[in-house]
């Protein structure tokens, strides 16, 4: 796809900086939106994007899926800002950047309320449209794999349409980043906004959830607790994990660089539902048990990123190993179910 950040048809400019905006006096040179901003990878970008002293943060979540405990350190401080706020409202803010988080991505919570999780995707989405187009922001979604559905390419590169079930119990997620991106591609074209689009693949680390029920998160939390590793079946089905501080280089080298996207970012190893559970039955408690149970309806069989485009793009390529992730993961959740190392 072509680099393209030139405004095309845009209706009116946006609003003017208050004045004091480039006064020498003003502490920060980048205003920075991230929705969905207390969950697991948005607490991860907001501590990175917080490492640079010319950024202030906002973050708008309504804690759904996320918490203030994964912002803990950073409240009280003078460049960051915390905002109970549902995205299917409008939002009145000034800012540069908007990093559109906020969706409950764990399979377990975005069916839980299919209507509300459709529309975070679609109402979610158009605010945080409406909102660039007001002050002139530029945007970076977080797609996902589940765009694909259950691919018939194999990898998936970014070109390929996917084999998404419109009618299914995860069309409120999946149709829904669909539509998402849509939204976005429309906003660009009609409106001149600057569109980032991340196409996201399961990432895993510290902070996600213990009961948050996605594959990585059960498989530490019952080995930790003791309890059997539950491979839903068949267990052959296949997923690519991402570390999460990969994630936040992937996303920020997106947003700060001049291609739309989409672009898939997530790491391309890939592993059978059994050989992570035996793997991490190996790092963590080798003498846990491992039980095959029923899976749920249109569940993907095979997910792998083609990250050509992110490599040629970005400059950009996953740097942590499964073996080396699962480890750093373990040691958070240790500390949060209390279960110390022998
Ligand atoms: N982690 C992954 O493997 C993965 C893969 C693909 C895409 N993504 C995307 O990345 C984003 C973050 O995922 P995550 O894994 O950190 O999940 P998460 O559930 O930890 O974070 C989502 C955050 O959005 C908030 N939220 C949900 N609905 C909201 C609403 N209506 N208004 C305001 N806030 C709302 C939640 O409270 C939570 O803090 C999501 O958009 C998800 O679709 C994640
Ligand atoms: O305890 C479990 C949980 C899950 N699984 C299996 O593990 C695989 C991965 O399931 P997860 O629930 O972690 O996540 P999925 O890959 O299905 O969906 C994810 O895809 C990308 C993102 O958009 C979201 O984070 C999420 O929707 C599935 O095949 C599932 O059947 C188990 O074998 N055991």
């Amino acid at each position: 796809m072509a680099a393209t950040s030139e405004k095309q048809n845009s209706t009116k400019p946006p609003p003017s900086p208050s004045p004091l905006r480039n006064s020498k006096f003003c502490q920060s040179n980048m205003r920075i939106l991230i929705s969905g901003g207390a969950g697991f990878i948005g607490s991860h970008l907001v501590d990175k994007l917080m490492e640079n002293e010319k950024n202030e943060v906002i973050v708008a979540d309504n804690y759904f899926t996320g918490s203030k405990e994964n912002l803990k350190k950073w409240i009280g401080h003078p460049r960051f800002e915390l905002i109970r706020h549902d995205v299917t409202e409008p939002l009145l803010i000034e800012v540069d950047r908007i990093y559109h988080l906020a969706c409950p991505a764990s399979p377990i919570f975005y069916k839980y309320n299919p209507v509300k999780t459709i529309k975070t995707n679609v109402i979610g989405t158009l605010n945080m449209l409406g909102l660039a187009k007001r002050v002139g922001a530029r945007i970076l979604l977080t797609s996902t794999s589940e765009v694909y559905g259950d691919p018939l390419i194999h990898p998936q590169p970014e070109s390929y349409w996917g084999n998404v079930n419109p009618i299914g119990v995860r069309s409120c997620y999946d149709e829904g980043k669909r539509v998402a991106e849509t939204l976005m591609f429309d906003y660009h074209r009609q409106h001149g906004i600057e569109i980032r689009i991340a196409r996201i693949f399961n990432t895993y680390g510290p902070r996600m959830n213990i009961d948050d029920g996605r594959v990585v998160s059960n498989f530490i939390a019952q080995a930790l607790r003791g309890e059997a590793l539950t491979v839903q079946k068949p267990g052959t089905q296949t997923r690519s994990f991402c570390y999460v501080s990969d994630m936040v280089d992937g996303l920020i080298r997106l947003m700060e660089g001049d291609d739309t996207g989409p672009i898939n970012i997530g790491n391309p190893g890939e592993f059978t539902m059994v050989e992570l559970a035996e793997t991490v039955k190996e790092l963590i408690n080798p003498s846990i048990e491992i039980k095959m149970v029923e899976n749920t309806p249109d569940d993907p069989r095979q997910r792998k990123p083609d990250i050509s485009k992110a490599k040629e793009v970005l400059g950009w390529e996953p740097k942590v190993k499964l073996r080396e992730g699962l480890p750093l993961m373990e040691e958070d959740f240790r500390l949060r179910l209390n279960v110390p190392k022998n």
